[in-house]
């Protein structure tokens, strides 16, 4: 018999990706629970998120970050929970308005202005360009396709096919992308882990935003994409195919907070 959970939780969205987060310094948290996790984040039965955050102690930078999918699995980087992450760890007043922290794939810097959150993303040197896409790892890997009707594509469907297609069980996040002009891109992503559409996916805005310069459709090192949660920024530097100083910038608040038993 499962001892019962009374379980703290804060509900925040970046740009409409939406993240369950639970201060877990003190360690409570089930982390091999992948059921548990997968019921906190449905959307009927649970408190409904596209993933899952644990804020944890460091024993050198200012907090460390767990990210889950909302299928339960521990997954690679997520752009937009790690904007959630520094919004959170401000309202805990656990940071003032910067800071450094470690996700799964290494350390982030990070700064906070209301609610607008700047983070630094890994740097990027291997750019994969085929005739139809791109594929990167802006610490998750990313599908980046341009399409020619993107209001009326079935992200779905089409997004399932090369995902599980090209990809196999590892899998990739997929992005469909059109160009509104010389900076400014619109992108729908299907979200592995998820295994749908979000309205926004941060490590995906970033590869939109590299691979289109890579590919260049753009000459700007300071690319706004649009998605369906709102638009978010992504600047960067570049030398020859290496990327660096790789900043996403946008939005990151709370929504609610409350408690489950479980
Ligand atoms: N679903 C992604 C992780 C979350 C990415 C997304 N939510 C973001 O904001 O970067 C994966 O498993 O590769």
């Amino acid at each position: 018999m499962k001892a019962k959970l009374e379980l703290n939780f804060y509900k925040y969205q970046g740009t409409g990706n939406d993240f369950i987060l639970f201060d877990n310094r003190s360690n409570f948290f089930p982390k091999e629970d992948t059921s548990l996790v997968a019921f906190l984040c449905d959307r009927r039965f649970g408190i409904g998120a596209d993933g899952l955050i644990l804020l944890e102690n460091h024993e050198s930078s200012d907090f460390k970050m767990v990210y889950y999918n909302s299928d339960g699995n521990q997954s690679t980087m997520c752009g937009n929970g790690g904007r959630c992450i520094v919004a959170f760890a401000k309202n805990l007043n656990i940071i003032d308005s910067e800071t450094n922290f470690m996700a799964v794939d290494g350390i982030h810097h990070a700064s906070i202005e209301g609610t607008i959150v700047k983070l630094q993303m890994i740097d990027v040197s291997d750019i994969q360009s085929r005739e139809k896409y791109s594929f990167l790892n802006t610490g998750s890997p990313h599908h980046v396709q341009l399409v020619s009707d993107l209001d009326n594509l079935e992200v779905q469907l089409e997004g399932a096919k090369i995902r599980y297609g090209i990809y196999g069980k590892e899998g990739s996040n997929v992005n469909f992308v059109s160009q509104l002009n010389d900076d400014t891109f619109s992108i729908r992503t299907y979200e592995r882990g998820v295994e749908g559409e979000t309205l926004s996916c941060g490590t995906g805005v970033t590869a939109v935003a590299l691979a289109m310069f890579q590919n260049q459709k753009t000459k700007s090192n300071q690319i706004k994409v649009v998605t369906k949660g709102g638009e978010l920024r992504v600047n960067f530097s570049s030398k020859g195919s290496v990327y660096t100083n790789v900043q996403l910038i946008g939005d990151a608040s709370l929504v609610f907070k409350g408690s489950i038993s479980c």
